[in-house]
């Protein structure tokens, strides 16, 4: 699928845009702080129905506005659009194809976007928890049945853990109650989760070895804390243990995800440029993922990717890209021109101009 158009009032820094866009690479060049971002994040609205940058959508209404309108008109075999209202107070209204929609549930599944912004490489440097994060954001995309089963397993340790706080002579039988209810959940996490890795480094390490031009190898590895085939006995075996600590030690809420660059820890060892190069990697694999399992190619939104790569690197991103409507940010007009096949924007204090290729 593709965006044709995008509509905007009142939105951040436009107060009204109307841009019509292309299949294959655009590119939104200009300054610093002229609105380039913005586009992006308000497609991501169209697509996600929230923002990639705030949590507080009504932080994007223009200052002095009461609310932001955008519409995305995009081709699927069909033309389509998402229409998307944002109230300064935090409302949010939203149409598919000029139909109210009743929820952000019904949104999710129309425009599907996915994104890369600089945000995204503390996700392979920083907390487990993010890793853990990215990997169920990814697989709910795909397997809504999965957010019920996490859903459950957080409820039951939040449980669990309130009891062991608690203890008392009851404490042993109760435990043993909420274990067994957690050992399907644990089963159907673990079970999603290692097939989610599995398939993502196989997709990372064909599509890193395409930008990296094949010096680096990565693996990914699914770390857990419970054995996926011994679920019940360690949760046994982790009893006294709880019971002296107090709290619920191991589980998919204690998991991680390690990724390793020729055998080595990205989160030791990488440089700037091979972290990003990864991060790209990643998000294309999950760009792949998602196309598989839904029969339409994701729009790639791309954040200020291009700092950080040498000129190699640069044209093997974008030759990995080829079939892919992609948005790219960039600050520097060299960037630019690097794109040979690609349709310019400039961008100025919001405003958007079409610009020829030289
Ligand atoms: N709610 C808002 N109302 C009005 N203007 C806003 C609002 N939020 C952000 N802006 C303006 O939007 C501009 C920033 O836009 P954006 O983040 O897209 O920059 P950019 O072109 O991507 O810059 P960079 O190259 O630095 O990343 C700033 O001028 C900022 O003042």
């Amino acid at each position: 699928m593709y965006l044709t158009r995008l509509k905007l009032i009142h939105f951040r820094n436009y107060e009204q845009l109307n841009q019509s866009f292309y299949p294959g690479v655009n590119v939104l060049y200009g300054r610093n702080a002229q609105g380039k971002t913005n586009i992006l994040e308000a497609i991501h609205i169209c697509g996600n129905g929230k923002s990639f940058r705030v949590n507080a959508d009504s932080k994007a209404v223009m200052e002095g506005k009461e609310g932001a309108y955008l519409f995305a008109e995009y081709a699927e075999n069909i033309d389509r659009s998402v229409e998307v209202l944002i109230g300064k107070d935090r409302k949010k209204s939203l149409k598919i194809d000029g139909i109210p929609a009743k929820n952000l549930k019904e949104l999710l599944g129309n425009l599907f976007v996915v994104v890369f912004s600089p945000e995204d490489m503390k996700m392979a440097k920083e907390a487990p928890s993010l890793r853990r994060g990215f990997l169920d954001g990814e697989i709910s995309k795909i397997r809504p049945s999965y957010v019920d089963a996490l859903k459950n397993y957080t409820k039951i340790v939040a449980q669990k853990n309130a009891a062991l706080r608690r203890e008392n002579k009851n404490t042993g039988v109760v435990l043993d109650a909420y274990n067994a209810q957690l050992t399907g959940y644990i089963r159907i996490i673990l079970k999603n989760r290692k097939a989610y890795v599995n398939k993502l480094g196989e997709y990372v390490r064909e599509t890193h070895r395409a930008i990296s031009g094949g010096t680096e190898e990565i693996s990914i590895v699914y770390k857990e804390t419970i054995p996926e085939t011994e679920i019940a006995q360690t949760l046994k075996k982790l009893r006294e243990k709880e019971l002296v600590e107090g709290t619920c030690g191991a589980g998919p809420h204690r998991d991680d995800m390690e990724i390793l660059i020729n055998g080595k820890d990205i989160r030791v060892f990488a440089s700037q440029g091979q972290l990003r190069t990864l991060m790209l990697a990643i998000k294309t694999a999950c760009l792949k993922i998602l196309e598989e399992s839904t029969g339409e190619t994701p729009v790639l939104l791309l954040d200020d990717v291009f700092s950080e790569l040498d000129q190699t690197r640069k044209k093997n991103l974008l030759r990995t890209l080829k079939g892919i409507q992609v948005f790219i940010t960039t600050a520097d007009d060299a960037d630019a021109k690097l794109l040979s096949r690609a349709h310019l924007y400039y961008v100025e204090n919001g405003t958007v101009r079409e610009r020829e290729q030289k």
